[in-house]
């Protein structure tokens, strides 16, 4: 498989550099928090004391899920090619939130159930209609995998601009991020696995059934390739290769919830540097997540207690980065607006 090399940000010149620019800002040493480790990140991953973010894209991974055949939703597979329409009709939450912050907004098809018509803000890249189901047998075939990877990379290598905002659509696939959380982390199934789309106490106790059906049918698959194929989807496998490309290039990655997080948690099993680019927008309320997150050693900014996915948290977190880029760029220091030191 074609993986890019994904070198470490590590450039101790221009760490220093950052570090004196944020330090003699007119505050407080660290009084901005965590805006002040984000402005260090951005500055790393854009090459740049004043870092500019340019042309962000946000870009909705969407595929079905053949596992939704064992009832581990509580939403009818078919909601997934709807709300891709919803998305391109500019009516879904992403949507509003993207107009809102000026993110271009698209959709990947990277395995939905339905033939859409070529439309604008529609990257068709189906590898298949729906993955198989995954309790019955691998969601997808390692040729199948290697394909949606390859699409991932090429729709990032087609993109404008230095940030891109991850966000999924696909009914079912909170089943497939809890696989890979279980599997690449070594975390029992009943803790990965969460409520998605909102599903009862009897429902919940189902899944955490049918997906330990699954890990046992899949045991052998524990390097990350194979439990990606294994565990699925299209949408999940065709983000990795987003992410690693887009590290590759050294654009900011902007990671929203649960799903766009497993395939980071894939992606940086591959290249461990992908981290160094990814800005984990928020902790959402799929009991995973936190565990996710823990496991991958980041803090997200924001906790709004969303479980809604389609790179909502992601649109939310946004300005946060602008922000960060803005205050190195325009805030002055000491020197430049007279004002005094702390006295030692
Ligand atoms: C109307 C609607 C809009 C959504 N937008 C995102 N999701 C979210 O819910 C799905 C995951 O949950 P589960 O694994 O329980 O199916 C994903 O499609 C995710 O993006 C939605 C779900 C629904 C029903
Ligand atoms: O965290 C997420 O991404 C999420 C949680 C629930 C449902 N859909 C997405």
């Amino acid at each position: 498989m074609n993986l890019p090399d994904i070198p470490s940000l590590h450039q101790p010149a221009l760490e220093a550099a950052l570090r004196h620019c944020i330090d003699n800002k007119t505050k407080p040493l660290g009084a901005l928090g965590r805006l002040e480790a984000l402005m260090l990140q951005l500055g790393r991953v854009l090459g740049s004391e004043t870092p500019r973010l340019e042309q962000p894209q946000l870009v909705v991974f969407a595929g079905d899920h053949g596992l939704t055949a064992q009832g581990v939703s509580a939403y009818p597979g078919d909601v997934t090619w709807q709300m891709v329409m919803n998305f391109l009709a500019g009516g879904a939450a992403v949507s509003v939130l993207a107009r809102q912050h000026g993110l271009q907004l698209s959709v990947v098809d990277a395995g939905v159930r339905c033939d859409f018509e070529p439309q604008p803000g529609l990257l068709l890249r189906k590898v298949a209609p729906g993955t198989a189901d995954a309790s019955q047998g691998p969601a997808m075939s390692a040729d199948q995998c290697a394909t949606a990877l390859e699409a991932g990379r090429d729709v990032v290598r087609g993109l404008p601009g230095n940030a891109l905002l991850l966000g999924e659509m696909g009914i079912g696939n909170t089943s497939s991020a809890a696989l890979l959380l279980s599997r690449l982390a070594g975390l029992p199934i009943e803790r990965c696995t969460g409520r998605g789309t909102g599903l009862g106490d009897a429902a919940l106790a189902h899944k955490v059934r049918v997906l330990s059906g699954v890990l046992a049918l899949h045991a052998h698959a524990v390097e990350p390739l194979q439990a990606l194929a294994a565990l699925g989807g299209f949408e999940i496998a065709t983000m990795v290769g987003a992410v690693l490309q887009a590290a590759a290039e050294r654009r900011v990655i902007v990671v929203d919830g649960f799903i766009c997080g497993s395939a980071v948690l894939v992606a940086a099993a591959l290249r461990p540097a992908v981290l160094e680019c990814c800005v984990f927008a928020h902790q959402s309320q799929e009991s995973g997540h936190a565990l996710m997150l823990e496991h991958l050693g980041v803090q997200p900014l924001l906790a709004l207690d969303l479980r809604l996915g389609e790179g909502s948290g992601a649109a939310l977190a946004w300005p946060l980065l602008e922000s960060a880029c803005r205050i190195l760029a325009e805030m002055a220091s000491f020197e430049v607006a007279g004002v005094s030191r702390n006295a030692d």
